[in-house]
């Protein structure tokens, strides 16, 4: 992976970052030299309070972002915690930069960290979470259910 390169979606469908989730954020992710980083506006469709982002929506885009990080380091992993901080609203239309990276490692617990700023140069929130690795086993119900669906 270079510096700038732009990462692929998690699926399709996923609610973070996938093309073809009309209802998910759209996240375009790229590799930064620390970590990964996305510039991201959110929508009327994630509006909480008028004209803010709604909290949930922000911490979506932290935690599908630090799903892009684990790319820098090869591990297949899943959030086991999830902090947010916000630090000022998050106004709707407005880019806000959020950038992500692996802290550390110990044993199958990878710890990561993001901020994210608007385009004032203000933090606007910053997250912390623990991801505990997986095998790829750890999917497979649930791709079994979704191909077996016929609704
Ligand atoms: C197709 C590819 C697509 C790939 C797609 C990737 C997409 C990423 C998308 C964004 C991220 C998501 O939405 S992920 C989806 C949301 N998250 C989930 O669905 C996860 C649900 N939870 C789980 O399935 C489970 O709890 C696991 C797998 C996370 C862990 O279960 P486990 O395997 O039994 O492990 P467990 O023993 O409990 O814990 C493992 C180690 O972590 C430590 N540990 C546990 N909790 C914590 C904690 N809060 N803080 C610190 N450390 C902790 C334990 O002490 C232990 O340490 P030690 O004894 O080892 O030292």
């Amino acid at each position: 992976m270079e510096i700038g390169q732009r990462l692929p979606p998690h699926s399709p469908d996923c609610a973070g970052c996938g093309p073809g989730n009309p209802a998910g954020l759209g996240l375009e992710v790229v590799r930064t030299a620390a970590g990964v980083e996305a510039v991201h506006r959110f929508s009327d469709a994630q509006v909480g309070a008028p004209g803010i982002a709604h909290g949930g929506a922000v911490a979506l885009a932290f935690d599908d972002l630090f799903g892009f990080a684990l790319y820098t380091v090869g591990s297949l992993a899943v959030t086991r915690s999830l902090t947010i901080e916000y630090h000022a609203p998050f106004w709707l239309h407005r880019p806000y930069t959020f950038s992500a990276h692996v802290a550390q490692r110990e044993g199958r617990r990878l710890l990561l960290r993001a901020d994210a700023w608007d385009d004032a140069g203000q933090k606007a929130g910053s997250a912390a979470a623990t991801f505990v690795v997986v095998s790829l086993g750890h999917f497979a119900a649930g791709a079994e259910q979704v191909m077996g669906r016929d609704d």
